[in-house]
């Protein structure tokens, strides 16, 4: 199974809950950088991890083992998998790899056991796990409220370069959130974001892109800041944290534009990517 990361076009916080998350609206898509989930079946009634990476748990702690575990247990499964992750989505990064690869061992664990299942029943299902896996479930472009696990299916934004660029910091999402100060923040505007994709009017879309979480992750880590002023300097129409970060994204449209702005990203950023906008849906 693909396991494909996400950015956040634009994300707005509107207030905390009572359950300690936060209410938020925000605009997601699909990129063509994407993590490989492979299962196979097992003899014994067990789920085993395997992850050759170093910042990936291999217990119950990874998201996939609790995707399957829930489905197990949910529909009374008694067989066993062996879940292989390949990761090429960097970890804790704010592009969602393992909210992906849950949501691809939910969809390849649906077909393997002949579940029957629908993608709506799946995405339930993946919101226990955790806010982002229900649009990783459809995947594509969508709105997502709620705490996340509200999701409303929109056309794919016009198809560009994306270019990624994750600094070596560690951010906690949870953390970002507890410090975001909801009073003194500039709200994007989400609505306009959504006219603009439906429009496909791209220079629409750069002019609206925006991401409260941004107020908190710059301020904690200047190298953020740093890393998205670089980003447009070298030539990215916008640039954008995505999710709580600390991973910088820039969109592109003209070829000629992109080695300049990943050349110039390299020799300042440990890890750049340059990758495609997917924003199409996941087939059922
Ligand atoms: C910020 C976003 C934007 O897409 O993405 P990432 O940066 O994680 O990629 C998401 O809202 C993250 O979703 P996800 O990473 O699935 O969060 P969860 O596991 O559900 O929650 C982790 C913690 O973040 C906080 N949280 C999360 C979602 C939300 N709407 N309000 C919150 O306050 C809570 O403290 C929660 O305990
Ligand atoms: N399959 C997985 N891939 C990556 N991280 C995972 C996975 N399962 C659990 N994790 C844990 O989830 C945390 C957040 O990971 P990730 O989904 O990559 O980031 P983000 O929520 O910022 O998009 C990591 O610190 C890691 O320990």
């Amino acid at each position: 199974m693909k396991a494909p990361a996400k950015i956040n076009l634009s994300l707005d916080v509107l207030h905390k809950r009572s359950d300690g998350y936060h209410e938020v609206n925000m605009v997601m898509t699909t990129i063509d950088l994407a993590d490989r989930v492979e299962l196979t079946d097992l003899y014994s009634d067990t789920i085993q991890i395997i992850s050759h990476n170093r910042f990936v748990p291999d217990d119950e702690r990874n998201l996939a083992y609790q995707a399957a575990k829930l489905l197990k247990e949910k529909l009374g499964v008694r067989r066993g998998v062996a879940i292989s992750i390949t990761k090429h989505i960097p970890v804790a990064a704010g592009l969602a790899g393992g909210s992906s690869d849950a949501a691809a061992t939910l969809r390849g664990l649906n077909k393997l056991w002949g579940l029957g299942l629908s993608l709506d029943e799946l995405a339930e299902i993946g919101a226990e796990i955790g806010s982002d896996v229900p649009f990783c479930v459809y995947g594509g472009t969508a709105v997502a409220r709620g705490r996340g696990e509200k999701i409303e299916h929109i056309p794919a934004p016009p198809p560009c370069w994306v270019i990624l660029a994750k600094p070596t910091i560690g951010v906690s999402t949870a953390d970002v959130y507890r410090n975001l100060q909801l009073q003194s923040v500039h709200h994007p505007d989400v609505d306009g974001m959504v006219a603009a994709i439906k429009e496909k009017n791209y220079e629409k879309i750069c002019a609206l892109a925006g991401n409260v979480l941004e107020s908190v992750t710059l301020n904690m880590h200047p190298k953020v800041a740093q890393i998205k002023e670089q980003m447009k300097r070298f030539g990215a129409d916008v640039s954008l944290m995505s999710g709580s970060g600390p991973t910088v994204f820039g969109l592109i449209q003209h070829d000629s534009r992109l080695q300049r702005v990943y050349n110039g990203l390299r020799g300042f950023c440990e890890q750049v990517y340059a990758v495609r906008l997917i924003g199409e849906r996941h087939e059922q």
